[in-house]
């Protein structure tokens, strides 16, 4: 549907795992045509695959990107972010929008590092973009117009849900959502892993547990269900759930994800911390 696809030009800074979730997103969706997507990586190879298999193009360097793009979008891990801003900043201009995905990276960070030389938006965006069922989390932004964030919206809505939330929730953010889908594939792994031990071949296992976890998901997410609720339908009474919940409450389950998700958010905050302060170093 080329009508439907926009004009503006999208640039990554780093193809590896979440870019090229982003990417996929985007392009089976059909907003921007590959054409206008244009990345650069210091990983010629990884890039030339990408570029090979979804037809974008290919920049020389991350300059390049910038130039070709109006949205860039910095797929960098969180420690590499001051090297590559400061490497583009004065290829920035006014019309650029820069999009954040680190996690840990504050927006004034960015900001100080570029001079301010233009717009910057924080985003926390998850893998299950990969199939249109991401969730990202957008800050609350007020230096876009409001067609500068139809913009970015659009962009993000390509990949799954969105919400937008103050800055001083995103460590929390990357908690849940960011980091979700490991600890969701391992649950599913493990909950397979026990079938195999009751017996189930493996292929079988994986497909029952990975369709009860879209089930359930779905499930609480339509009937706007308590979670549980849920557990306690599934739970007759003298029954063969109730003796699983009470093997996972013995073994801590849910103290173990609620001290897995608080651990995920502080780490993410100590990033940004490490991260602000080898900056302080490098500008003093
Ligand atoms: N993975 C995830 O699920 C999520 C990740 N994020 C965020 O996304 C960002 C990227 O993470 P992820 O995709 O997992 O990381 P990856 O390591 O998969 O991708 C980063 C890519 O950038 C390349 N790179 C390194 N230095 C440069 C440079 N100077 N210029 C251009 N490219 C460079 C790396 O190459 P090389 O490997 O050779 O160094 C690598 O290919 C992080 O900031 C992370 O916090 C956010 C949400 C979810
Ligand atoms: O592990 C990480 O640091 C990144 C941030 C969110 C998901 N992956």
């Amino acid at each position: 549907m080329p009508e439907e696809r926009k004009s503006y030009s999208l640039g990554f800074i780093g193809a590896g795992n979440m870019a090229s979730a982003i990417m996929r997103g985007i392009i089976t969706c059909g907003i921007v045509h590959p054409n206008n997507i244009c990345a650069f990586d210091v990983d010629l190879d990884k890039l030339n695959r990408l570029s090979a298999e979804l037809g974008i193009r290919t920049a020389k360097d991350n300059c390049q990107v910038v130039s070709n793009s109006d949205i860039v979008i910095l797929a960098v891990k969180p420690n590499t972010y001051s090297k590559v801003l400061l490497e583009i900043k004065d290829c920035l201009e006014e019309r650029h929008i820069l999009i954040s995905i680190a996690a840990g990276i504050s927006v004034d960070f960015i900001k100080q590092l570029i001079g301010g030389r233009c717009k910057v938006v924080r985003t926390m965006p998850n893998t299950p973009a990969l199939v249109g069922e991401g969730m990202t989390a957008l800050c609350t932004n007020h230096d876009l117009s409001p067609k500068e964030l139809e913009a970015v919206k659009e962009i993000l809505h390509s990949l799954g849900k969105v919400e937008e939330v103050p800055e001083n929730l995103m460590d929390a953010v990357t908690a849940v959502s960011g980091s979700g889908p490991a600890y969701v594939a391992m649950f599913i792994e493990a909950m397979a892993d026990g079938g195999v031990l009751a017996g189930l071949p493996r292929d079988l296992a994986y497909r029952m547990a990975i369709q009860t976890v879209i089930g359930t998901a779905r499930l609480l997410s339509e009937w706007e269900k308590h979670p549980g609720e849920v557990k306690d339908m599934v739970s007759s009474p003298g029954g063969t759930t109730i003796e699983a919940v009470r093997h996972l409450e013995k073994q801590g389950f849910r103290g173990a994800v609620i001290e897995a998700v608080n651990a995920c958010a502080l780490k993410s905050q100590a990033l940004g911390k490490t991260i602000n302060h080898v900056k302080d170093e490098k500008t003093r």
